[in-house]
């Protein structure tokens, strides 16, 4: 007769799975679709393609809105041809969920494939050795999801443990982060990769003189894919190289501001609601935010300047906000100012891109004095809720090649 028992919870089958110390991303990778469109060409491409041309005050507004934006171009899935091939993405009234639906659910898995792809080769190590899986995507609604046409196209192992987020709006990097770290770091050998991937075609639509805000949306949105892979020690020597460790991290919600950002679905796709106090609101709350996370590891300070900051870039007022409400020096958020420039708000994925330019960077640095001064940073986003994801990250290394 076998002797065989169950452990007991006290006997540590959790803690002796436990790894040792912070989880740290190890690895990031960017993609976005092949189709740019310029800032400064885009209310005239709008206006033409949604045959909207003799609404001329507002392609007007649309151009004070993109010279104002702070971004000189995005990548956008859509494409003339694409919206001619389906009028319904236009007209409010046709349903065309499910259309937007189709085009997302196939386009979705590749872009978020090839920045995944990024990731892993940067990482160095095999793809069967990833154990956990995170997506988040404000684009896709399906069951099975995204997460299982990535696992597929990516070859992981049937094994591995996968979570799909939705509707997290611009937190959901930050977000999808926070989770890798607390599974990195309660699963011993665990190896996360996190992908956040948009194709907002889910919320195209002809301008509607009822709906001004979604003149906003279509003007600073843009789709991309960020990827990165997230493991806590020890990290294999030689091969994997931490580029910022993950130390703590805190999400706030404020109250009463449940509608100041809004995503909901309907059957013409997804309405995105944005108020124009959010650049206010960000000025009021975020010191506090920042102050209730920093207090605990000893980096709350009147002076932010001594830590380096990778904001999400929800907007160039939103940057503004922080730059004012933190008395941060010009050049504190260039590298979210760059990210917003060079490929708009691409929801979660964006806070990867500013990553990936913080880190490069640092890279190209040649004062080590002013990398040593800024060895301790924060990623921050802002999602409905309104919620205020914070990360306090520590810089490693670089994970670039000389
Ligand atoms: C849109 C802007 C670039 C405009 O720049 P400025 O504010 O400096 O310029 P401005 O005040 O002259 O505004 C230009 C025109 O835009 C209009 N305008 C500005 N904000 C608006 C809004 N939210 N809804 C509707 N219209 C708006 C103004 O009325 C004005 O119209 P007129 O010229 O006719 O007077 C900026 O306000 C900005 O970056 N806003 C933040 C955008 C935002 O909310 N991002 C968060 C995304 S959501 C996010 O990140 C979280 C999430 O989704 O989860």
């Amino acid at each position: 007769m076998s002797t065989c028992r169950p452990v007991t919870v006290d006997e540590g089958a959790w803690s002796s799975h436990r790894a040792n110390g912070s989880a740290a991303i190890l690895a990031i990778g960017t993609s976005n679709p092949v189709n740019c469109v310029r800032q400064n060409e885009y209310a005239d491409w709008y206006f033409r393609v949604t045959r909207s041309d003799h609404l001329g005050k507002w392609k007007d507004k649309m151009k004070r809105i993109c010279e104002k934006s702070g971004i000189a171009k995005r990548y956008l899935h859509h494409t003339e041809e694409m919206i001619q091939d389906h009028p319904e993405l236009l007209d409010r009234t046709l349903p065309s969920l499910r259309t937007r639906l189709g085009i997302t659910m196939d386009a979705v898995p590749v872009l978020a494939a090839a920045a995944a792809t990024k990731a892993i080769a940067e990482w160095g190590r095999p793809v069967s050795d990833i154990t956990h899986l995170i997506v988040n995507s404000n684009s896709v609604a399906a069951s099975p999801g995204a997460d299982l046409r990535l696992a597929t196209l990516l070859g992981l192992h049937p094994s591995v443990q996968r979570t799909m987020l939705s509707f997290h709006g611009c937190s959901g990097g930050c977000l999808a982060l926070r989770l890798a770290k607390d599974l990195a770091e309660n699963n011993i050998g665990a190896r996360v990769l996190v992908v956040c991937v948009e194709v907002l075609v889910l919320c195209f639509r002809a301008p509607d003189e009822t709906r001004l805000e979604d003149l906003v949306a279509m003007t600073i949105f843009g789709d991309g894919a960020g990827a990165a892979i997230v493991g806590a020690g020890p990290v294999i020597r030689g091969v994997e190289r931490p580029i910022f460790h993950m130390v703590s991290t805190s999400q706030a919600t404020l109250p009463g501001t449940e509608n100041v950002v809004e995503l909901n679905l309907s059957e013409s796709g997804a309405d995105t609601e944005m108020s124009s106090v959010l650049p206010k609101l960000v000025q009021e709350n975020i010191k506090q935010c920042l102050v209730n996370t920093l207090t605990p590891v000893g980096l709350a300070s009147d002076d932010l300047n001594g830590l380096f900051w990778a904001a999400h870039p929800g907007g160039r007022a939103i940057l503004d906000s922080y730059e004012t409400a933190l008395g941060l020096e010009p050049g504190k958020l260039a590298a979210s100012r760059r990210v917003l420039s060079e490929f708009g708000n691409m929801f979660g994925a964006t806070v990867f891109f500013v990553l990936d330019e913080m880190r490069r960077r640092r890279h190209r640095s040649c004062d080590e004095e002013e990398r040593e001064k800024c060895e301790w940073g924060v990623m921050v986003g802002l999602g409905p809720g309104i919620s205020v994801e914070v990360m306090v990250l520590h810089a490693a290394g670089t994970g670039v090649e000389d």
